[in-house]
């Protein structure tokens, strides 16, 4: 599978119009890939929550129609990061804004989208600005043969940032029949050492591939960490971003998946303690 990780840097003195036409672009030449994947929240900004409410879109608003246009132009899967989602509240007290993720088909059709489950912030950003998700998310994604046509596809498990330190919903993922995990994130500098200690850590337990996609640069006076990375199911890292804005492409084998697990099967010994 040919991922290409766009590890997007932003400040604070580009408009969500610029940002999107410039993003749009850097899919558009990703062409080639059978999987192309953003950062968490990129339009609205990761760490700009004052900005939130008025960014805030529909799923099928400009930011979607944007990336559905790019996916479809560069025939890719697009997982588009995410953005902040206007919809109905859950339940009495919602605020109807959700961290939503959304992924379109290489045909520029919206075939996915993941509210991210748990939020961050310690009483301040998400917890008081969003609602939560609820929903585990798989999707599918074509893969190219050596022929060129989409000979099969990889069951990938959608998660956002501050979900990787949670791997009780990886493990749920992997019970889905994930064979690899996307995690879309914007992860300050200040815990970087989590971010990828945390991705190989979920790899090993799961026997999964992790695909982790974060911001860089610096806006609303956080410096986001980068480091993106890709990691085997052995936990051996394939791919790893520097600090700054960087396209990561690798084609991963994922066949050696199902291998690691056949010859050191540890996910058939689980057992549950009453
Ligand atoms: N946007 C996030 O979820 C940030 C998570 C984070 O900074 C952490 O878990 O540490």
């Amino acid at each position: 599978m040919k991922v290409a990780i766009i590890q997007l840097a932003y400040g604070d003195d580009e408009s969500v119009g610029e940002r999107t036409a410039r993003v749009a672009d850097l899919v558009r030449a990703q062409a080639g890939h059978d999987l192309v994947v953003l950062p968490e929240l990129w339009p609205a900004g990761g760490f700009d929550y004052r900005h939130w409410d008025e960014r805030a879109e529909a799923v099928d608003g400009p930011v979607a129609t944007a990336l559905a246009a790019a996916a479809r132009d560069a025939r890719v899967t697009l997982h588009g990061g995410s953005i902040v989602e206007r919809a109905a509240p859950h339940g009495t007290d919602g605020r109807g804004l959700f961290n939503t993720s959304l992924v379109f088909s290489p045909e520029g059709r919206l075939v996915a989208t993941y509210r991210k489950i748990h939020r961050f912030g310690f009483g301040e950003g998400e917890p008081v600005l969003l609602d939560a998700g609820a929903d585990l998310v798989l999707v599918d994604v074509p893969v190219r043969g050596a022929s060129g046509d989409r000979e099969r596809s990889v069951r990938v498990g959608l998660s956002t940032c501050y979900d990787l330190r949670f791997p009780e919903l990886y493990r749920r993922l992997v019970d889905a029949g994930a064979e690899a995990f996307l995690v879309p994130a914007a992860w300050p500098m200040a815990r970087i050492s989590h971010w990828t200690l945390l991705g190989q850590a979920r790899a090993v337990e799961d026997q999964c591939v992790v695909i982790q996609c974060n911001t860089a640069g610096t806006h609303a006076r956080h410096e986001m960490g980068g480091h993106s990375q890709v990691v085997d199911a052995t936990g051996k890292v394939l791919a790893l971003a520097g600090a700054d804005e960087e396209v990561l492409s690798i084609d991963i084998d994922t066949s050696a998946t199902a291998a690691w697990r056949d010859a050191f099967p540890v996910l058939t010994d689980r057992r549950l303690a009453t």
